[in-house]
């Protein structure tokens, strides 16, 4: 092949085409399936995650065909495929349920984020291209949010591109941290993709490509007279870089224009910053900000806050985009329900390890959310027909590994966490824009305790499971282990 293709439904993993085809064989490729995406350790040790990826696993589900490159390139992988399978492949179109919960929510361990109900057919070829999706967003999202924690009031900028794990990374973790609370990116293509901001400032090449740093700063202001950023640390950023700024800025000034900002790129960034602050209020220029940028994370951020650093905007490239101290989210997607004749039985996955347990069943995610203080108590998994969570009466929240934990709670609102996404192929999703996901983001955060959100030592948010599922979930286990 040639070019790149755009159809992604060979984005998948050879294991489910090889499922796909036993199904196939034994005549139970229609049979209905229930698959629930979850994770189970929330990532950077922290409180929360933020969830992401819905748009792009709306876009794959819709665009779902294999054309007939696709069927020819399988051909060459396996030469006894049945030709009747094949022409099923052709044929192929993702006729399920789907739904998840909505981007920019803040989501907690073994709450689902997607359900899949379809053929196992259909269920089982997603599998991989929507953790992929899922996995990667979220885990930027949350990257960005833990960022945004700690400079709530300053400007962010995404510059990562140049680091990121390759093109669509880029362009979907730039979307990521914009949900987040990022103001803009410095990728051109992922804000004319999805209207995103786009800010930049110049390279050290520039001053390089001069004799002097003077001159390429005039020259710089001469060309782009209206978003003059100026990068002044290429040689000694207080004996030249910011007095050639600030000469630059001067002579804005006598043409009536105003110099934005000064980068700082190296070096001491509190020190340096708190410098160059005090030498541009003295020349006049005290609404000229500063934009700081290397290798800046959360806690370098912080760390240079606690230090006093003057710096109004932050420019935050490969820690971000790489989700370096965490570089992936352990998304899962488990079969929690199958279809037995005509009716859907619940199936779990049992484990030595109490946390990777599955919680069986056909289940509905709320998040209960106090009536007094309007803030979110807790996330409940039920079983999908239970009432009494849908009436707000007294319900008992039980701890999935640790039962002998519970309480009562009352006085609360129970908001649905899951959308109704796609049903029966079609998608019936109103999808928001992405600023409406933001401010949505921004609201989940209000609604939930500082505790919960901060980056040290947070507490643990409960993630509960009704009586009713709770004794699904022993019945089940016992029923596996005592034989
Ligand atoms: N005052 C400060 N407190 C804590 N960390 C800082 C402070 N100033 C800068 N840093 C961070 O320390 C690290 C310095 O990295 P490094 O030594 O590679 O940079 P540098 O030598 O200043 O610049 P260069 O990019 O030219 O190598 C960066 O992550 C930077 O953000
Ligand atoms: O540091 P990040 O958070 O990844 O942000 C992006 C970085 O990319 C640019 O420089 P680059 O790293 O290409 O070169 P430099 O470090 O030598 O300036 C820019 O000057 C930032 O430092
Ligand atoms: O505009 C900038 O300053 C920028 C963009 C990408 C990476 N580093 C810096």
């Amino acid at each position: 092949m040639n070019g790149m293709t755009d159809n992604l439904t060979l984005h998948t993993d050879k294991y489910q085409i090889n499922m796909m085809y036993a199904h196939f064989v034994q005549g139970t490729d229609k049979e209905k399936a229930v698959f629930e995406v979850y994770f189970r350790k929330l990532p950077f040790d922290g409180g929360y995650a933020v969830c992401a990826g819905l748009d792009r696993v709306i876009q794959y589900i819709q665009n779902l065909h294999f054309g007939e490159e696709e069927i020819a390139y399988l051909r060459t992988q396996e030469e006894n495929y049945r030709e009747d399978f094949l022409t099923t492949l052709r044929e192929f179109r993702f006729r399920g349920d789907l739904q998840a919960i909505p981007e920019g929510t803040l989501v907690f361990p073994n709450v689902p984020l997607v359900r899949v109900v379809g053929t196992i057919f259909e269920a089982q070829l997603v599998e991989t291209a929507i953790l992929n999706f899922v996995n990667y967003q979220t885990l930027i999202a949350t990257k960005a949010s833990r960022i945004k924690q700690v400079a709530p009031h300053e400007v962010l900028l995404e510059f990562g591109t140049r680091r990121a794990q390759e093109a669509d990374a880029a362009i979907w973790g730039a979307r990521a941290a914009y949900v987040a609370g990022f103001h803009a990116t410095s990728n051109l293509r992922a804000g004319m993709l999805f209207g995103i901001p786009t800010r930049g400032t110049h390279a050290h090449a520039w001053v390089q490509a001069h004799d002097t740093e003077e001159e390429a700063f005039r020259a710089y202001a001469e060309a782009l007279p209206e978003q003059v950023t100026l990068l002044v640390d290429t040689y000694d950023t207080l004996r030249s870089g910011v007095p050639n700024a600030i000469k630059t800025a001067r002579l804005l000034a006598s043409r009536g224009k105003r110099m934005n900002a000064i980068r700082l790129d190296s070096g001491d960034l509190a020190y340096l910053s708190q410098q160059a602050r005090r030498m541009l209020d003295e020349a006049g220029f005290p609404e000229v900000k500063i934009v700081a940028s290397n290798d800046l994370d959360e806690n370098i951020i912080e760390g240079l806050k606690a230090q006093g650093a003057k710096i109004d905007v932050w420019g935050v490239g490969t820690q971000l985009i790489t989700a370096a101290d965490q570089p992936a989210l352990g998304g899962v997607y488990k079969l929690v329900a199958r279809e037995n004749n005509g009716e859907f039985i619940p199936v779990i996955k049992i484990s030595g390890n109490p946390e990777k347990v599955s919680n069986p069943g056909f289940k509905a995610a709320y998040r209960i959310i106090s009536k007094k203080t309007g803030k979110a108590e807790a996330d409940y998994l039920a079983l999908q027909q239970e009432e009494d969570i849908q009436r707000g009466e007294r319900i008992k929240l039980f701890d999935p590994v640790h039962p002998y934990i519970f309480k009562f709670i009352e006085n609360y609102e129970a908001v649905p966490l899951l959308a109704t996404i796609f049903t029966a192929g079609e998608l019936v999703y109103e999808r928001p824009s992405l600023d409406e996901i933001r401010a949505y983001h921004a609201e989940q955060i209000r609604i939930f305790w500082p505790q919960y959100l901060r980056k040290l030592n947070p507490e643990g948010y409960r993630v509960n499971l009704s009586a009713a599922l709770w004794k699904l979930k022993m019945d089940l286990i016992h029923a596996h282990t005592i034989m």
